[in-house]
């Protein structure tokens, strides 16, 4: 496995912005997608729209000002069956879609089906090394509709994924809703992804500039705002290194299909545990780290319980490195570290939101800690007891080692 130095915010400068457009079934994917397509910040997008089946209606409905930039993915989805074709389409646009050498787009949007769980989208534009060299994730956003929203992620996980993934999420059909259900739908969906803007939207209006550029970090942006990128005070403190903390926000609280509870966060009610099972924590390390021991660690955790980490975002004070590396994973794969020019505020810890299917804070912290402590302590019995139960490991993990950079080379 090569490990290339970590891009600097320079590299990243020409990469072309992709945004996933995701959202359960009937969510409002076409209608908001038909609605961006005519906002000017988009008009030189190529769309790539991908439906289940042979027939396929949502392309007729998006009209694009430029038709020549449309490919329409059909006969599976993306997430599985054509993931290569999603590849394949990707790897040929910045040829395919130019003429006399110049490209004739600036930035991907893809909208998924319904059905599509969006982590292995993501997995797919992160670790290919073609398509690594050519985009970046701009972002994730997901369409949740308000008078169904309760009952679907009750019932489908896929829609949970979606929402917990998403970098804005957008809450659409407000207009079918009162009030009362609205505060509701957005407790739970702040619940499952605490750092996610929600914005409500009626018929697919919304400002493009509120969608565009302001998910996954970009380090070729004038002012990177990274810290809002991670937005780690969304998160509930990492009560590890909280014990002055008022109240227990970690107990074993199921509320597996409760929609009667109260999202009353006051009354110890984890707001980062969720019945769904995806959990959302923030780690803050006040001492730098160990760039060997912190990759180790991220290695292993991804290649034992890839499938369980939905996204990592992370701000890292690395030891011997003045300023800090961010970092960018789904599932297994993580985006090559990226160096800062500066830290962004005098805060110097580092921080690194997780969210998982079921990891807590707490296992996830032990875990660290074996590495930190030495790795000789590291056996199949602390890992277990740690919660990262060996049997459970994900046989077909690539094995990478934060794919496509290292924090221990250039640093
Ligand atoms: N009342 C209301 N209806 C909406 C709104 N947004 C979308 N719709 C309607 O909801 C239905 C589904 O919208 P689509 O945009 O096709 O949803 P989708 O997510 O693309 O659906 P799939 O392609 O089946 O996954 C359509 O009939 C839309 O007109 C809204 O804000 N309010």
């Amino acid at each position: 496995m090569t490990t290339p130095a970590p891009h600097s915010a320079a590299d990243s400068d020409a990469l072309i912005p992709v945004t996933v457009i995701t959202g359960f079934l009937g969510s409002g994917k076409t209608t908001t997608l038909n609605a961006l397509v005519h906002d000017p910040a988009m008009a030189r997008s190529l769309v790539i729209i991908n439906e289940f089946g042979e027939v396929s209606l949502d392309h007729e409905l998006v009209t694009t000002s430029n038709e020549d930039l449309k490919v329409e993915m059909m006969g599976g989805c993306l997430c599985c069956t054509i993931r290569g074709d999603l590849l394949a389409t990707l790897r040929d646009a910045p040829w395919r879609f130019s003429r006399e050498g110049r490209r004739w787009f600036d930035r991907v949007v893809i909208e998924t089906t319904g059905l599509a769980d969006p982590a292995p989208i993501l997995h797919t534009l992160m670790s290919d090394p073609t398509l690594e060299t050519l985009y970046r994730l701009d972002g994730v956003i997901a369409t949740v509709d308000a008078a169904n929203a309760m009952a679907t992620l009750d019932s489908q996980v896929e829609a949970v994924k979606q929402a917990a993934v998403a970098d804005r999420i957008l809450l659409t059909k407000t207009d079918l809703v009162d009030g009362a259900a609205r505060a509701a739908i957005e407790a739970r969906l702040h619940a499952l992804n605490p750092a996610a803007p929600i914005l409500a939207v009626i018929q697919g209006q919304v400002d493009a500039a509120l969608l565009l550029g302001g998910g996954a970090y970009d380090p070729g942006a004038r002012h990177p705002d990274v810290l809002g990128w991670l937005n780690a005070e969304a998160y509930e403190p990492d009560h590890e290194q909280s014990h002055d903390h008022a109240h227990d926000h970690d107990h074993d609280h199921d509320h597996d299909h409760d929609h009667d509870h109260d999202h009353d966060h006051d009354h110890g009610h984890d707001v980062n545990r969720h019945g769904d099972a995806i959990r959302a924590c923030c780690l803050t390390f006040d001492e730098p780290l160990d760039p060997v021991a912190f990759e180790r660690w991220i290695d292993l955790l991804t290649m034992m319980k890839g499938e369980d980490i939905l996204r990592i975002k992370g701000l890292l004070n690395i030891e011997g490195q003045p300023t800090p590396v961010v970092v960018h994973g789904v599932q297994h794969v993580f985006h090559p570290p990226v160096v800062l020019d500066a830290w962004p505020s005098e805060d110097r810890r580092t921080r690194l939101v997780f969210i998982t299917r079921g990891l807590d804070a707490a296992a996830l912290r032990e875990t660290f800690a074996l590495f930190t402590q030495g790795f000789a302590q590291f056996d199949a019995y602390g890992l277990e007891d740690a919660g990262f139960g060996a049997d459970e490991a994900d046989q077909d993990a690539p094995g990478s080692l934060i794919a496509g950079g290292s924090l221990r080379t250039g640093l």
